[in-house]
């Protein structure tokens, strides 16, 4: 039996033609624009951590999301699998702020900055944007090269 999975999540705040980044200021996936989310905390859900993240992250108080996706992420050395489970953000209360991880901005659907995103996003935002669940399994070598990539679309909504 090997390591136990990190469990994160990863939260994507979307509108009718927009959805919202963060510009990661330090630590993991820093200079990218990124989802917002982390670790869980012991005596949370998952679904609590979601929530707690976004607010420590950009401000907001997610009102109404939904968990849509989980891929488990594989680093080439690292013997711990990244099992992320992936949000759709619906509705939230509160200001939009930057805070000293990320810098948030909403980015038109037809301008999403993958070339300055993990690199996986390109894979699977398509699936997460037409509102379909899926799972997936991607291996990296660094942080920049992707050796496999398998993703399973669940069900179309
Ligand atoms: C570890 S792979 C990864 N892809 C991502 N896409 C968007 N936001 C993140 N935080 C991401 N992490």
């Amino acid at each position: 039996m090997g390591v136990p999975n990190k469990v994160l999540t990863l939260v994507l705040i979307r509108e009718e033609y927009r959805i919202l980044l963060g510009m990661k200021k330090r630590g993991f996936g820093v200079n990218r624009w990124n989802g917002f989310g982390g670790k869980v905390e012991a005596g949370e859900t998952i679904a609590q951590g979601a929530k707690r993240e976004v607010e420590e992250e950009c401000g907001l108080t997610l009102t109404e999301f939904e968990e849509v996706g989980r891929i488990d992420f594989e680093f080439v050395g690292e013997p711990q699998i990244l099992e992320v489970h992936i949000f759709r953000g619906d509705k939230y209360e509160g200001e939009l702020q930057e805070t000293e991880e990320m810098r948030p901005e909403w980015f038109a659907l037809d301008a999403i900055p993958f070339h300055s995103m993990w690199p996986d996003d390109a894979y699977w935002f398509p699936i997460f944007l037409r509102g379909s669940k899926f799972k997936g399994y991607i291996k990296f070598e660094g942080h920049d090269k992707i050796l496999d990539c398998s993703l399973e679309e669940l069900e179309t909504t």
